[in-house]
């Protein structure tokens, strides 16, 4: 039902404006499932060129859709027409009124039918368990902050029973949807109405005086109330200091289902998308009707057609939207909605094409022997630093004209700007590894090709809101740890470039909010309250790249609520970057399991995210200080100060000596080695004078668990899973966070491990690389200059943030200090 709600056929038949009510439209059962509607539909369609008239439309409406059935009227069990109010009234003009008004309860109380229990998927109505009282006329639902007040009138009737089932009904909202939707409609679900849930709660038990209901309940009141402390808020700077309030924020951009004519119109005037979109500010949602979701996705993705489920993602559509939809349903028809694996081959191969969005491109700027080659005496780190930037032209690539002109063909997001790639499956940008990237591109004077990276990523943060995981359409429901001001940092400090800082810092701000408002969590400890983050996508489907693998993950998962939950720790995972590893899987007690159907990502506080933000948060002070802005600049410097503050005091463990992961569930640091650990080391998040300190410590921990004897490289856990991010396999940027981490804290012997581990990593990348003639994603910790393996897909070449950080090294270990261009630095 989601599908149709928020597609053509809303479109069509809201802006036909056949109904006086526009609510009518959306309140109707479906008459078929889903997917004959959606035929009916498209067969309307084409008879009429796309062009149906109203009549047309209207007898669609009517053939497909009914009135009927989904509520009941229900005599309250509890309804009495005298109840003690009455007895109390002296007045009788108001004796008598009352009387009226209680006898109108039985006329507006409900419960949802059976049909909607049994097939939920043809109504907006969402089922829920108790009768609850309607507002009344056209508003047949239970409406939330209406509900405190009806819930105050039962009770005064003495309608306990239906009172709290009132309450039970919002309560089970909560838990389904971490949120009340404003109405029990599907339609409601990407907004709220104002807070009133802990009253009703109040003022039950102050009825009931039922102790155990608001024991077992307590939680879900907290969970309400987290959603309104951190999706709905914004902090506000006055006179230099920072309050928190709350306001109202649909994380929906598209017109009201309900209202979607007079939306439409309302917007109508406006001068482009993004002002229609009426301000939006988080994008977050992935629309195309056939890249993030609905049945073409699942059928195709499910006959597993291909051995990587990205290939088809990635395809463009031969032909437009409606016609690849309306092929598709008339296979599903002519196959009784079960294509075999053939069919659905040959559905694809007629309809989707993998050519043609990018075009590969010489950088401009490229130069085969930029300065650094020049300054590195060792003759073999020489040469393969050569081969190495020989590699950027074969990875650069710019979006073809085909996407600019029909983006809506192509899951591609077209950017203005050539980019460096990752290599092998993915042809597209990706955040987190574009840092990387960037810093290799700078370390080989390519700063055209930076900055247009770096423009491209703010123009997404423009556009979105926050930067997506990647360049594609169904990477829109989450991001990668937050690394865009950092890349403004080392663009700047390369190129002195403070018109282009000057420029962009409010981006920078809008990219931190995202992650300040939308991803952060509280923590309580003894009688403090610290603000940390986590991943969090918004998204509760299958990821469309890897769509079987998650349907697979989760199929044994028992309710649908379940199942919803799993995939968003997937999409949560895949937004750390750490798709997938055993830091993210939970046995329920709190340990770690090595099943990923066991994943939780939400409920981990992650050191690494944290750090970033942490640095993000003190570069953004810098920033602000260079512009010359110090309340800014404060404002930037408490918040650091504070998130430091945070890491030290629920991440640091003094015992061991190193940070941890920290469970949001038991309220205990999670005691396992991850690459992810150090970081803070890195981000310089600690007060200056432990610095030496930490740095020494951090060798112990690392050599107590074994890490330096390793021949490969840094792991990035000790755990053995099959999953890419956990044991033996050892990724670049946990190499040179780690690295670098020891080395900025000055501790002797932090700086001579910090340059063994640099030059075993740099050891292993070119002895890989004369073995193969390639640099990889990752490599084996165990083996110097093995690629690494597991995960839900095959070694990649290329690869571009394995050669930015490897530069990084070289730039740091091997390049003549005395030779160096002056304050040509990013470290
Ligand atoms: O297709 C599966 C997943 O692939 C990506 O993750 C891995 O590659 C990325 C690009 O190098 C890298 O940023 C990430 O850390 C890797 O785990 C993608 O980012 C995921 O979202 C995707 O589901």
């Amino acid at each position: 039902m989601t599908r149709l709600l928020g597609g053509d056929i809303l479109h069509v038949v809201q802006t036909a404006k056949i109904f006086n009510d526009s609510k009518t439209f959306v309140d109707l059962a479906l008459v078929n499932p889903v997917n004959e509607t959606l035929s009916n539909f498209y067969a309307m369609m084409t008879e009429t060129e796309d062009n149906p008239s109203k009549e047309r439309v209207e007898e669609f409406v009517h053939k497909n859709f009914k009135s009927i059935g989904e509520l009941d009227d229900a005599e309250p069990r509890d309804f009495q027409p005298e109840p003690k109010i009455l007895h109390e009234i002296t007045d009788p003009v108001v004796r008598s009124f009352t009387k009226n008004l209680i006898a109108i309860w039985p006329s507006l109380t409900r419960k949802v039918s059976y049909h909607v229990f049994e097939n939920p998927d043809t109504h907006s109505l969402i089922p829920v368990q108790y009768p609850f009282i309607i507002p009344g006329g056209r508003f047949k639902e239970y409406y939330y902050w209406d509900s405190y007040w009806i819930i105050k009138g039962l009770l005064l009737s003495d309608m306990v029973e239906t009172a709290r089932g009132m309450v039970q009904n919002i309560l089970s909202m909560v838990e389904r949807y971490g949120f009340v939707p404003n109405g029990g409609r599907i339609y409601y679900l990407n907004r709220s109405q104002p807070p009133l849930l802990t009253f009703m709660v109040d003022d039950y038990i102050k009825y009931a005086k039922d102790y155990e209901f608001l024991r077992q309940n307590i939680q879900t009141l907290e969970k309400e109330l987290n959603f309104w402390l951190t999706k709905r808020t914004v902090e506000i700077d006055k006179d230099g200091n920072i309050y928190t309030l709350a306001h109202f924020d649909s994380s929906s951009d598209t017109p009201r289902p309900e209202s979607y004519f007079e939306d439409i119109e309302t917007c109508a005037s406006l001068l482009n998308d993004d002002e229609k979109l009426c301000d939006a500010q988080h994008k977050q949602s992935c629309t195309h009707p056939i890249y993030c979701q609905g049945d073409i996705l699942h059928v195709v993705q499910t006959a597993k057609i291909f051995n990587d489920s990205k290939t088809f993602v990635d395809m463009a559509l031969v032909n437009p939207i409606n016609e690849t939809i309306n092929s598709f349903y008339t296979m599903m028809a002519e196959t009784d909605n079960n294509p075999s694996k053939g069919r659905v081959t040959e559905f694809v191969n007629k309809n989707f094409r993998s050519i043609g969005e990018l075009e590969e491109v010489q950088p401009r700027d490229f130069r085969p022997e930029p300065n650094i080659i020049k300054e590195i005496n060792d003759p073999v780190v020489r040469a393969f630093t050569k081969n190495l930037i020989a590699i950027w032209p074969t990875l650069a690539r710019k979006v073809s004209y085909h996407v600019i002109e029909d983006p809506d063909t192509h899951s591609l997001i077209p950017v203005q700007h050539p980019f460096i790639i990752p290599g092998g499956r993915f042809k597209e940008y990706y955040y987190w590894d574009s840092y990387w990237i960037i810093k290799g591109l700078l370390l080989s004077d390519m700063v055209e090709t930076a900055r247009g990276m770096v423009q491209n990523i703010i123009s997404m943060v423009e556009r979105f809101g926050f930067v997506p995981n990647g360049g594609r359409v169904y990477y829109l429901n989450r991001s990668q740890p937050p690394l865009l001001t950092l890349m403004v940092y080392d663009y700047v400090r390369y190129t002195k470039d403070y018109e282009f800082l000057r420029q962009n810092i409010h981006t920078l701000e809008k990219e931190l909010h995202f992650w300040l408002t939308l991803r952060t969590v509280e923590i309580r400890k003894g009688d403090n309250t610290y603000t940390l983050a986590h991943f969090d996508s918004s998204s509760d489907t299958p990821r469309p790249e890897s769509y079987f693998e998650d349907i697979e993950t989760c199929a044994n998962l028992e309710s649908d609520d379940e199942k919803y939950e799993c995939y968003t720790d997937l999409k949560s995972g895949a937004e750390s970057g750490w798709d997938f590893t055993a830091r993210w899987f939970f046995h329920k007690e709190g340990g770690v399991s090595d099943q990923i159907k066991d994943i939780r990502t939400r409920r981990n506080i992650p050191t690494d995210l944290n750090a970033f933000i942490y640095k993000a948060l003190k570069t953004m002070n810098n920033f602000y200080m260079i512009l010359r802005k110090p309340s800014e600049a404060k404002r930037y410097l408490d918040l650091a100060e504070r998130w430091r503050e945070a890491i030290e005091e629920v991440l640091y463990n003094n015992e061991d000596g190193t940070w941890y992961d920290y469970d949001i569930k038991t309220g205990k640091q999670r005691r396992f080695f991850f690459a992810s650990n150090l970081t803070p080391l890195w981000a310089g998040a600690m007060p200056d004078e432990v610095k030496a300190e930490r740095g020494k410590r951090s060798v112990e921990y690392l050599r107590k668990m074994g890490i330096l004897n390793l021949r490969g490289g840094i792991p990035s856990s000790l755990l053995s899973t099959g999953q890419q991010w956990d044991y033996p396999n050892a990724w670049s940027p946990y190499q040179n966070l780690i690295i670098i981490g020891l080395h900025k804290t000055g501790d002797p012997e932090a700086v001579e491990v910090a340059k063994e581990l640099a030059l075993k990593w740099v050891n292993s990348n070119i002895k890989g690389y004369h073995e193969n003639k390639a640099m990889f994603e990752k490599y084996n910790a165990q083996n110097s200059g093995q690629f690494g393996g597991g995960g839900e897909y095959h070694i990649q070449a290329g690869f571009g943030w394995t050669n930015g950080c490897i530069l990084e090294l070289i730039n740091f270990y091997y390049r003549d200090k005395m030779r160096k261009s002056k304050g040509r630095t990013i470290l």
